[in-house]
């Protein structure tokens, strides 16, 4: 495809996804009816795609129209491409320039808080403080990729230098020290050797800082709200014996593969299995949030969230704290993780608990924004009192 097939294709795709479709969704659909298109063009559509809804406002306002070519004319203008070698009505470009848009001018850039949601700005700025607008500007770009060494199989140099055979080069992070920053080729990462015999999983650096820190060696641990099983898995490898459970049956089926891939056995559970196995050492509720912390690599999110599907989001952390408390062991530690960094679903939620559990209280907080260079997370430890 030429780069200007490429932009027309985006601008398809992101009209679909500024009419409320997920963003991932489109692209497969995409993808799957484009036979035409290589692996590389669909890379670069992808790229497109994302980066426009991470500037949405920056680029239509660049571009003069919240459509899906307003996008890409503001994209291409952010760019510094000569607009009429992307729009010109050649092959399967991009139609010309209109008039209008021609004559589109657009007056001084926007600041980077517009674009996030505007509704969200009171939210955004009580719980980010003087790191507001640095964290919205930072939510403008791509986020780094990220490895999680499997140290149950390998250590985090000998990963390195299997990657590094395969051309896939990457640096250590301090955020953990199981976390691997890959910094050529990451799209080669999930075809590679040194992912299949179980050595890395994608996993973002934040994560992974909040379950480096627990005391996982030896201990019994509930994953309550397991997914696709990035936690158990990382809990697993520690030294646990891991415990996963999910509302949702079907999110779970990753994890057995993943499991014996990593060669890190995980137990799964249903709801009626838990109370045989209760009590844990720790109980991880890593509970659903409105994702803002990595709104970087779902940037769609972060247009469809709504103030009622927030207000439902606290509404089940608040019930996930109040069921899982019950499973920890007396002397046990229960973890409350979101990858939000809004106040509402983090301080405030643990704030409701222990003042309505007053045998509980926390014994560390972990606050995690962008600008720590992985997705923004939150982690609180709490403890029964003695
Ligand atoms: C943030 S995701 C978990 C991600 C996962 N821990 C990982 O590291 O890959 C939140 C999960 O909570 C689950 N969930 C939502 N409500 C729940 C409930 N009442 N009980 C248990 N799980 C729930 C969702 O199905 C979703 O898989």
């Amino acid at each position: 495809m030429t780069p200007a097939a490429r932009v027309a294709a985006a601008i398809d795709i992101l009209d679909q996804v500024l009419d409320g479709m997920p963003a991932e969704q489109v692209l497969t659909r995409w993808a799957r009816g484009s036979r035409f298109a290589g692996s590389k063009d669909r890379a670069a559509v992808r790229d497109h795609v994302f980066d426009a809804l991470r500037q949405r406002n920056t680029f239509a306002h660049l571009g003069g129209g919240l459509k899906g070519r307003g996008l890409m004319i503001g994209q291409t203008r952010a760019a510094d491409i000569p607009l009429d070698q992307i729009f010109n009505s050649q092959g399967y470009g991009a139609d010309a320039l209109t008039q209008a848009e021609l004559d589109h001018l657009p007056t001084g850039p926007l600041p980077p808080t517009a674009d996030m949601p505007e509704w969200l700005h009171p939210a955004l700025r009580d719980s980010l403080g003087n790191d507001f607008e640095a964290v919205c500007a930072q939510m403008q770009t791509r986020a780094p990729v990220f490895l999680r060494v499997n140290l149950h199989k390998t250590t985090l140099e000998q990963a390195q230098k299997a990657l590094q055979e395969e051309d896939i080069l990457t640096k250590p992070n301090l955020l953990a020290s199981t976390a691997l920053q890959v910094t050529k080729n990451a799209r080669r990462v999930q075809n590679s050797k040194a992912y299949a015999a179980g050595l890395v999983e994608l996993q973002d650096a934040a994560s992974q800082a909040v379950t480096a820190g627990l005391p996982l060696k030896s201990s019994r641990v509930l994953d309550y709200c397991a997914g696709g099983g990035g936690k158990s898995l990382a809990m697993a490898a520690l030294g646990a014996t891991v415990f996963a459970h999910d509302i949702n049956t079907d999110r779970l089926k990753n994890i057995a593969p993943r499991a014996d891939r990593a060669d890190t056995p995980i137990t799964l559970l249903d709801s009626d299995e838990i109370a045989d196995h209760a009590p844990f050492d720790l109980v991880l509720i890593d509970a659903p949030c409105s994702g803002s912390g990595s709104w970087r690599r779902s940037p769609d999110a972060k247009w469809r969230l709504t103030s009622d599907a927030l207000s439902d989001l606290h509404d089940i952390q608040s019930k996930l704290l109040e069921i899982a408390h019950p499973l920890v062991s007396s002397d046990g530690i229960l973890i409350y993780v979101t990858c939000s960094i809004l106040m509402s679903e983090n301080q405030t939620k643990i704030t409701d608990f222990t003042s309505k559990n007053l045998d509980w209280h926390v014994k560390s907080e972990q606050i995690l924004t962008p600008l720590d260079g992985a997705d923004g997370f939150y982690c609180a430890r709490l403890k029964r009192v003695k």
